[in-house]
């Protein structure tokens, strides 16, 4: 099972939104982060042959996904950003529906329904209108989806946007286990999404692929570039406009703030462990090498 995406470059017009994009993937979860506009929901809609690479290859298995679409259509799982549901249908409804589109046989729809919403703790939700599902359960539901045809590629677009921390946790552990025998793309602009469950990450930046690393490669690169500074707060303006600042906390001596920079940024700044979101923020800027 491998994915290859060489040398990818998409435009719409005179805008190039992809940029000689060029990873390789194999089985388990890659996450894939970069700020909104990045293009990563544009990659995923290629991954998921909805759209064609204007120049570049994507090969699933060695085959040309843009010339032979089906051959991975059958293998494909994809939980799109937008994704909805009918309000006036039951999961069951809505899931029979999604799997008559995808080619499957009612009865085999049936057995692996069953299994989805066991696996998803959804059974006791089976009889109820998807209208009156929290954000969380719609998207379980969509990962329900997703997975009818228990595919090779599972491809889940900011699937966290809208759940509560608790949603949040579950559905992160549930994507962890689900990526022993698949490969799995979580794109998110949300670090702490695939801190714990992601063991590669590539991140976009206008449209480049500006590092694909482990998270621990990522953290490391900004190791010494980590701050405590202690500053009063008329001077947070200043500062904000000077580094890259990844939080701040007003205290009664001033504001506490974590500055992610090559220098340190003041006299009284001291260095501090860095964190995935520390070393995210390094990448994304032009100190990390990224313009
Ligand atoms: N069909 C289109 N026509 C023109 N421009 C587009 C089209 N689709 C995307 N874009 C542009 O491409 C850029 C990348 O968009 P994309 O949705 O891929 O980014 P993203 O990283 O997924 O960001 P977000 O998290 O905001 O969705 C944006 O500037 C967007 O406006």
């Amino acid at each position: 099972m491998e994915l290859k995406i060489e040398h990818v470059t998409k435009s719409y017009g005179s805008k190039q939104v992809l940029n000689q994009v060029t990873l390789h993937l194999k089985p388990g979860i890659l996450g894939l982060l970069g700020p909104n506009g990045a293009g990563k929901s544009t990659l995923m809609r290629m991954l998921s042959t909805l759209e064609k690479p204007t120049s570049g290859v994507i090969t699933w298995n060695s085959v040309d996904i843009a010339q032979h679409p089906d051959e991975l259509r059958a293998e494909l799982g994809y939980l799109p950003q937008d994704f909805g549901v009918y309000p006036n249908m039951t999961p069951v409804e809505f899931l029979e529906y999604m799997a008559a589109m995808k080619g499957l046989t009612l009865k085999s729809a049936r057995k692996r329904i069953d299994e989805l919403l066991e696996i998803l703790n959804l059974s006791n939700d089976r009889k109820k209108l998807l209208g009156g599902f929290s954000g969380g359960m719609k998207q379980r539901v969509g990962i329900a989806q997703a997975l009818l045809n228990d595919p090779s590629l599972l491809i889940v677009d900011e699937p966290t946007v809208g759940l509560d921390p608790e949603e949040r946790i579950r559905f992160r552990n549930l994507l962890s286990t689900m990526s022993s025998n698949r490969i799995v793309i979580l794109s998110t602009h949300i670090v702490t999404d695939i801190e714990s469950i992601a063991p590669d990450i590539a991140i976009l930046f206008r449209g480049r692929l500006v590092n694909f690393t482990t998270p621990e490669g990522l953290i490391q690169r900004a190791d010494n570039k980590v701050w405590l500074s202690i500053f009063p707060s008329s001077e947070l303006q200043e500062m904000q406009e000077k580094y890259i600042i990844s939080s701040s906390i007003h205290r009664s001596d001033g504001v506490h703030a974590r500055i992610v920079s090559d220098f340190r940024p003041s006299q009284n700044a001291v260095l501090l462990p860095s964190t995935l979101e520390d070393a995210y923020l390094y990448a994304v800027s032009p100190l990390g090498g990224a313009s």
